[in-house]
C-alpha cells in the first residue's frame, strides 16, 4: 500500500472533467477550473478533486499519513495526451531539412527515394535494441514536456518483419516506460520502392498478410493509411481500412495533408475515430466529419515545419467538429516532442483559444485514441497523471510561448519529472 499523495493549493487546477464524448463547440472551452485546487491520490488513482478547503474537510485528519505537495502559485493540469506520433524509427533526416529550405518539396524528396523511404531503410537496418533505445529517449523527452500518454505508429518498415519490430518495441516500452503507449499499425505509410508499378500487390499484402498478423498478435489498436495523391488513393485506403475493421482495428486516416483528396469524407464514411492533418480538407469533408463525429486531429507543428498554412482549426470547432491536437513527432515533417509548443501553435496559427488548445491536448486527445476512461482529465477513478506548470494560469501557459514550463509530472501518482 503506497502512501496517499495530496497535491494542494494549486493556483488553478484545470480538471477538464469529462462530459459525454469528445468536446465540441462551446464545450471545447469548458475547463472545469478550480482555484486553490486540490487532488487526493491513492495507489496511483485519483480519489477526490476539489478546492483545498473541501479536501481539507474530507481528508484533513489523514494529512500526516500522506505525502503532501504544495502547488502555491502554479497551474496543475491533466497529463497531456499526444494522439498522433511516429516516435519509433531509425536514423534522422536533418539533410532533408536543409534541402527543403533550399526549395525541394516534401513530396519531391519522398518521390526521389528520401523522406519516409529513407527512414524505412534506416529502420529496417536498425536492431530492435537500437530502435528501443532511440524511442526510449524520445519518450523521456515527451515526459519532460508534460506528455503522459502517446499514440505511436508503425509504418517505417512496410515489410511485415520491420512493422512487427516497431510494434514490438512499442509493446516493450509500454511495459517498462512511465508513458502509456497506444499502438497503431500503419503498413500503408508509403508504397515501398520494391513495389513500384505493382501497388495493388502491396495493398493485397497489407490486407491479406500484414493486418491479420498484427491483429492476431494484438500488437495494434488502430489501423492508419496515408491517403494522399501519389501515395494511397481513397479507394485503396478504404479497402485497407475496411480490412482492418474486420480484424478489430479501428480506422484512422492521414487525410488531405498535401492535396485535397477526399480524405475527410472517407474518414466519415468508414467510421474512423479520427482524421489527421486535414490542411486541405474541403468544406463538405468537414461537414461530413461533424455529422459522423470524427475527431479532427490537427498537427500545427507539421504545418509550420513544412511552411504550409495550418488546418482550419477555428472553422472546424465552429462547425461542431471535435478537435484534438498532436505533435506528429516524426523524423521528417515534425521532429518535435513538444506538446506545449503545439498548444501555443494551435492558438497562434489556428486561432484556437487557450482553453480550447488545452481541451484538444487532453480529453479530446484521449478520446482520439480511446483512452478517455483512464486519461485526459483529473477526475475520481482516473489514473493520477498530472502536470504542474511553472505558470499561474492556463492563459499564461499558452501566452508565454515556445518555453517548456513543466515543473513536475506525476504518472499513476508517481513523481516522474
Ligand atoms: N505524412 C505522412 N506521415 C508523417 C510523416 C512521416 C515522415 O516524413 O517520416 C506525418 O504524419 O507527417
Ligand atoms: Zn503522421
Amino acid at each position: 500500500m503506497r502512501r496517499p499523495l495530496w497535491i494542494k493549493h494549486a493556483a488553478q487546477l484545470v480538471t477538464v472533467a469529462d462530459g459525454n464524448g469528445p468536446r465540441t463547440g462551446a464545450g471545447m472551452s469548458e475547463l472545469g477550473l478550480i482555484e486553490d485546487g486540490s487532488v487526493w491520490i491513492e495507489n496511483g488513482e485519483i480519489k477526490a478533486v476539489g478546492t483545498t478547503a473541501e479536501l481539507n474537510t474530507q481528508f484533513g485528519e489523514w494529512e500526516e499519513d500522506a505525502d503532501v505537495f504544495e502547488a502555491y502559485g502554479k497551474l496543475v493540469t491533466p497529463g497531456l495526451v499526444d494522439p498522433h506520433t511516429h516516435f519509433v524509427y531509425g536514423g534522422s533526416r536533418e539533410r532533408e531539412f536543409e534541402m527543403r529550405l533550399e526549395g525541394a518539396s516534401y513530396m519531391d524528396i519522398m518521390n526521389a527515394g528520401g523522406g519516409i523511404h529513407a527512414t524505412a531503410r534506416m529502420t529496417r537496418d536498425a536492431t530492435e535494441k537500437d530502435l528501443y533505445l532511440q524511442a526510449e529517449r524520445r519518450l523521456d523527452s515527451f515526459l519532460r514536456h508534460g506528455v503522459t500518454t502517446v499514440e505511436g505508429k508503425s509504418g517505417y518498415g512496410m515489410d511485415l518483419e520491420t512493422e512487427l519490430k516497431q510494434l514490438d518495441v512499442m509493446k516493450q516500452l509500454n511495459e517498462r516506460h512511465p508513458v502509456d503507449i497506444v499502438p497503431t499499425f500503419m503498413g500503408a505509410h508509403a508504397v515501398p520502392p520494391e513495389y513500384k508499378g505493382r501497388e495493388e500487390e502491396f495493398v493485397s499484402l497489407i490486407i491479406d498478410e500484414m493486418i491479420p498478423a498484427v491483429a492476431s498478435e494484438k500488437l495494434a489498436v488502430f489501423n492508419d493509411v496515408f491517403c494522399e495523391v501519389g501515395v494511397y488513393t481513397p479507394e485503396q485506403s478504404r479497402r485497407i481500412l475496411e480490412a482492418g475493421k474486420r480484424h478489430g482495428l479501428t480506422p484512422k486516416i492521414h487525410a488531405d495533408e498535401i492535396e485535397p483528396y477526399g480524405g475527410a469524407e472517407l474518414a466519415a464514411e468508414v467510421g474512423a475515430i479520427s482524421a489527421e492533418h486535414l490542411l486541405k480538407a474541403s468544406d463538405g469533408g468537414i461537414r461530413k466529419m461533424e455529422e459522423a463525429g470524427v475527431i479532427a486531429c490537427l498537427l500545427p507543428a507539421t504545418a509550420l515545419y513544412l511552411r504550409e498554412k495550418a488546418a482550419r482549426g477555428r472553422e472546424m470547432i465552429d462547425a461542431g467538429v471535435p478537435v484534438a491536437i498532436s505533435t506528429d513527432c516524426n523524423p521528417g515533417s515534425s521532429p518535435t516532442t513538444s506538446m506545449p509548443l503545439v498548444m501555443n501553435l494551435a492558438c497562434i496559427s489556428m486561432r484556437m483559444t487557450p482553453a480550447e488548445a488545452l481541451v484538444a491536448a487532453t480529453i479530446n486527445a484521449a478520446y482520439a485514441i480511446g483512452v478517455q476512461d483512464k486519461a485526459g482529465s483529473i477526475e475520481q477513478g482516473k489514473q493520477a497523471d498530472l502536470v504542474m506548470w511553472n505558470v499561474k494560469s492556463y492563459q499564461e501557459l499558452q501566452y508565454l510561448f515556445g518555453i517548456n514550463h513543466v515543473s513536475a509530472v506525476w504518472k499513476k501518482g508517481e513523481r516522474v519529472v
